[in-house]
C-alpha cells in the first residue's frame, strides 16, 4: 500500500524529464539512423542521460535525510514510543506547538493520564528559545518526544502520520501576540494561515482522519461591545491582524469540516497565564520589570477607562482542552473523502471574571513584595481591545468546563514558579 507521504508527494521528480529525454532521443534516431556512427553516439547520449537522471533522483531523495533533523529508523521508533497509549480507550495525540506555554501543559496532562503524545515545535525566536528548550526538556523527562519542525513542512507532517495513526491533533502552534502583528505581519500569515492549511491538508488525507482541536482566540470578538462574549456574537470586526488570522482559521477549519468530514473544535482562549508562561505577555513582562526595578507601561483606554481582561489560569485551560478532546467526536472521512457530517464546534474558554490591568499590577506587587514603577499611557492604536469577558455556558454544558482559579491564586503560583525558574529564591524578601 502506498504511504501517505508517497501519495501526497510522488517521488518521481524525474518522470517528465525522462519522457522529454526519450522524445529527444527518438528525434536523434530518426535524423541520423542512416549512419551507424550516429546511432552509437545516440546510445552513448541515452546512457549519459540515464545516469544523470538516476544521480539527480538519488540527490533529491537523499537531500531530505542529509539536511533534516528528522527521519530514519531510530527516529521513527522514538515517535512510536512517544505515541504509545497506556490506558484503555486512550488517544494518540499530535500536539503542535508542544514547546509553547499551553502546549507543554496540555502534553503533560495527556501523558499523565495515559494518552500517547508526540510534540511538534519550530522553536522560533519570537521569545527566548531557551525557555522553549527548557519546556522541551521537561516534556522529554516525562517520555514525550518533541520533534523540531515547522507546520509548513508538509513532508514532515505526512511522515508523522505515516508512522503513527494519530486519533487526535491538538493544534496549538501559532504566531501569538496581539501587538507584534504590526511589526511582523507575515509571521502571522505564515503560521496561522499557511501552516494551518498545511496541517489540515495532511489531516484530511490521513486514513483514518484525526479529530482536530485547535486554539482560536478571544481576540476574534474584536470591537464587540456585548458582554459577556458568547460564541454566537459577531466576530467580523477584528482589531488586529492576529485576531483576523484567528478568525480566518475558524472559517478555514469550517471548510475542511464541510468538504472532508473533519471533526473540528476551535477554542477561544481568554488571556491565558501561569507557570511556564509566555514572556511577551503583560503579567510576565511586568513581573520581570518590577523585579529589576524598571518601569512598566500600563495602557489606558478611551476616557481614561482602565483596560480589563478575563485572565484565565493555565490549569483551567488544560481541563478545557482535555474536555474538548474527549468530546470531539470522530471525523467521518478517510483518504480525502467525506463519508458524512462531522462535528464542528467553537467554545469560549475564559474565566468569566474580568480584572482591570492596574489591579493585576497590584496583585503582582503584593506577591513580589516590590512596588512597581507605573508609567500610565493612553492606549496606542496597536490592535488592543478595551476588555474581554467570556460567557462559558456552552463549554460548561458540553464537557463540564468550570474554571476554579482566580487571578490572585493563579498569579501566586506564577510568581512562585518565576522566582524559582529565574533563580530569585535565594534573595531576601522575595520568597
Ligand atoms: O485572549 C487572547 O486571545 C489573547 O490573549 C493575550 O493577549 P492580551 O489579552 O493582549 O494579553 P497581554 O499581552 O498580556 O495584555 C494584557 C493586558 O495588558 C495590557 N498591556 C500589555 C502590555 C503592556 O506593556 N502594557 C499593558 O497595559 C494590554 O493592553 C492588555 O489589556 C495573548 O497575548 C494573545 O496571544 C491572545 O492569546
Amino acid at each position: 500500500m502506498p504511504s501517505l507521504e508517497d501519495e501526497l508527494f510522488p517521488s518521481t521528480p524525474g518522470k517528465f524529464k525522462v519522457d522529454r529525454a526519450h522524445n529527444m532521443n527518438r528525434q536523434f534516431h530518426r535524423c541520423f539512423a542512416s549512419t551507424s556512427t550516429m546511432f552509437l553516439w545516440a546510445l552513448f547520449l541515452i546512457a549519459l542521460t540515464a545516469s544523470y537522471l538516476s544521480f539527480q533522483s538519488f540527490v533529491d531523495s537523499g537531500s531530505r535525510y542529509f539536511s533534516a533533523s528528522w527521519g530514519g529508523i531510530q527516529w521513527e521508533k522514538q515517535v512510536r514510543n512517544s505515541a504509545q497509549i497506556h490506558r484503555s480507550g486512550g488517544m494518540s495525540v499530535l500536539v503542535t506547538g508542544a514547546a509553547g506555554f499551553v502546549g507543554t501543559h496540555v502534553s503533560l496532562a495527556l501523558k499523565k493520564r495515559g494518552d500517547g503524545v508526540v510534540g511538534l515545535d519550530n522553536f522560533n525566536n519570537y521569545y527566548d528559545p531557551s525557555l522553549k528548550k527548557a519546556r522541551k526538556s521537561l516534556l522529554n523527562s516525562h517520555g514525550i518526544l518533541v520533534v523540531e519542525g515547522d507546520l509548513n513542512d508538509a513532508k514532515l507532517l505526512a511522515k508523522l502520520f505515516d508512522v503513527v495513526a494519530f486519533t487526535h491533533v491538538m493544534h496549538l502552534a501559532a504566531q501569538a501576540g496581539v501587538r507584534y502583528a504590526m511589526e511582523n505581519p507575515n509571521s502571522y500569515v505564515h503560521s496561522n494561515i499557511a501552516g494551518l492549511v498545511t496541517l489540515l491538508e495532511i489531516c484530511k488525507s490521513a486514513n483514518p482522519q484525526p479529530a482536530v482541536v485547535w486554539a482560536s482566540s478571544s481576540s476574534v470578538y474584536g470591537l464587540n461591545e456585548k458582554v459577556p462574549f458568547s460564541e454566537a456574537d459577531r466576530t467580523d470586526q477584528p482589531a488586529s491582524l492576529y485576531a483576523a488570522t484567528k478568525k480566518a482559521g475558524e472559517e478555514i477549519t469550517h471548510t475542511y469540516n464541510h468538504i472532508y468530514g473533519l471533526s473540528v473544535t476551535g477554542l477561544r482562549f481568554f488571556t491565558v497565564y501561569g507557570p511556564w508562561g509566555r514572556p511577551d505577555m503583560a503579567y510576565f513582562s511586568f513581573t520581570r520589570n518590577i523585579l529589576q526595578g524598571k518601569p512598566i507601561t500600563i495602557y489606558r483606554g478611551k476616557n481614561r477607562v482602565d483596560l480589563a481582561r478575563d485572565f484565565t489560569y493555565i490549569d483551567d485551560i488544560v481541563k478545557g482542552c482535555l474536555g474538548s478532546l474527549d468530546t470531539s467526536g470522530k471525523s467521518t472521512g478517510s483518504g480525502g473523502k467525506k463519508k458524512g457530517n462531522a462535528p464542528y464546534r467553537i467554545f469560549n474558554l475564559g474565566n468569566t471574571s474580568p480584572v482591570k490591568v492596574p489591579e493585576l499590577v497590584n496583585i503582582l506587587e503584593r506577591h513580589l513584595k516590590v512596588k512597581a514603577k507605573r508609567n500610565i499611557v493612553d492606549m496606542p492604536g496597536n490592535g488592543d481591545v478595551p476588555f474581554t469577558h467570556a460567557n462559558i455556558s456552552l463549554a460548561q454544558r458540553e464537557f463540564g468546563y468550570k474554571p476554579t482559579t482566580d487571578l490572585q491564586t493563579g498569579l501566586k503560583k506564577f510568581v512562585r514558579w518565576y522566582l524559582s525558574y529565574y533563580g530569585y529564591n535565594n534573595r531576601k524578601g522575595l520568597q
